[in-house]
């Protein structure tokens, strides 16, 4: 296997990563688009990391313009393996309070207007999204938790709406119906095309409000998410860093197939395959179309 490298996508409130030695910035080319920011990529103790602001230094990207291949794609070129989401989301269940953090296991896409696959016309491919997390990774970030006295609980699961507004509340008391435990508004695509690159996904999601279904809280609006964040960030960053501390040297293979995910996926003939499609999947793709 190769060497391991730690991506960190920083969602809202998490705009750096303090701690990174060997610290450089470098702004990848991606034939998908432009990426949300400049990389930061160092190291964290004997971990390689890179590190992405989803939204942009400064905030200035909403959740529907993110170029999510873009992002994928630069990450995939600067060697990431494994790639850790860290995302604000309301809670649909009182026992997950702003504060906590929920390391989900399962996605619902309830996106509409996000371009979610690297592939289509001239090279169709399906990959497996059964287990979208990386159990591996899930549990190395459990063990980071606990190490650092973290209040965590493990898996869940975690609608990602279009947005921008939040829900209504008819929408709200509709997912808590539906036994979801989680919204946001970012991981989907996120997740489905960390998956087509092979590089194994976890999030982890942290609980700033309960959206606009409980009784005895006011409905969510940025202040208050805002707010928790701030709270918030530092104990991510604690997180990050033991995690990277105890990060392997190599990837490990993973359970849920995220290493050769591409493996069986793609469907077209080679002579059927379009070339300009065919170069631009040359970092997602590279490990299956060279071979
Ligand atoms: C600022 S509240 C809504 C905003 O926060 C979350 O962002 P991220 O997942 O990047 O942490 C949510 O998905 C929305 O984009
Ligand atoms: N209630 C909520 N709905 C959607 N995205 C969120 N991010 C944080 N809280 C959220």
């Amino acid at each position: 296997m190769s060497e391991a490298v730690l991506g960190i996508i920083g969602g809202s409130g998490i705009y750096d990563l303090p701690g990174l030695t060997e610290l450089r910035e470098e702004r990848i080319a991606s034939p998908w688009g432009e990426a949300s920011d400049a990389l930061r990529i160092g190291r964290m103790g004997q971990t390689k990391v890179v590190f992405l602001a989803r939204h942009g230094r400064g905030h200035v990207l909403p959740p529907s313009e993110i170029n999510y291949r873009a992002n994928i794609d630069v990450m995939k070129r600067a060697g990431v393996t494994d790639l850790v989401s860290l995302s604000a989301c309301g809670s649909y269940k009182s026992e997950l309070y702003p504060g906590l953090f929920v390391l989900v296991d399962q996605f619902v896409d309830r996106t509409a207007k996000r371009v979610s696959s690297f592939f289509g016309k001239g090279c169709v491919a399906h990959v497996s999204l059964a287990h979208p997390v990386g159990p591996a990774l899930q549990a190395r970030i459990a063990e980071a938790a606990t190490a650092e006295d973290l209040p965590f609980v493990r898996n869940g699961t975690l609608v990602t709406m279009e947005g921008p507004q939040f829900s209504t509340y008819a929408e709200s008391l509709t997912y808590k119906s539906l036994g979801y435990d989680l919204i946001g508004m970012t991981a989907m695509p996120e997740a489905k095309l960390a998956r087509e690159a092979e590089i194994t996904y976890a999030t982890v999601a942290m609980v700033t409000d309960f959206d606009c279904w409980h009784p005895e809280q006011h409905s969510v609006d940025v202040a208050s998410v805002v707010a928790v964040l701030h709270e918030n960030a530092e104990k991510a960053r604690r997180l990050v860093a033991r995690l990277a501390a105890d990060f392997p040297a190599e990837r490990e293979l993973c359970p849920a197939g995220s290493h050769n995910a591409l493996d069986n996926a793609i469907i077209t003939p080679a002579e059927f395959r379009d070339p300009a499609l065919m170069a631009k999947l040359d970092a997602v793709a590279g490990r299956v179309l060279s071979a």
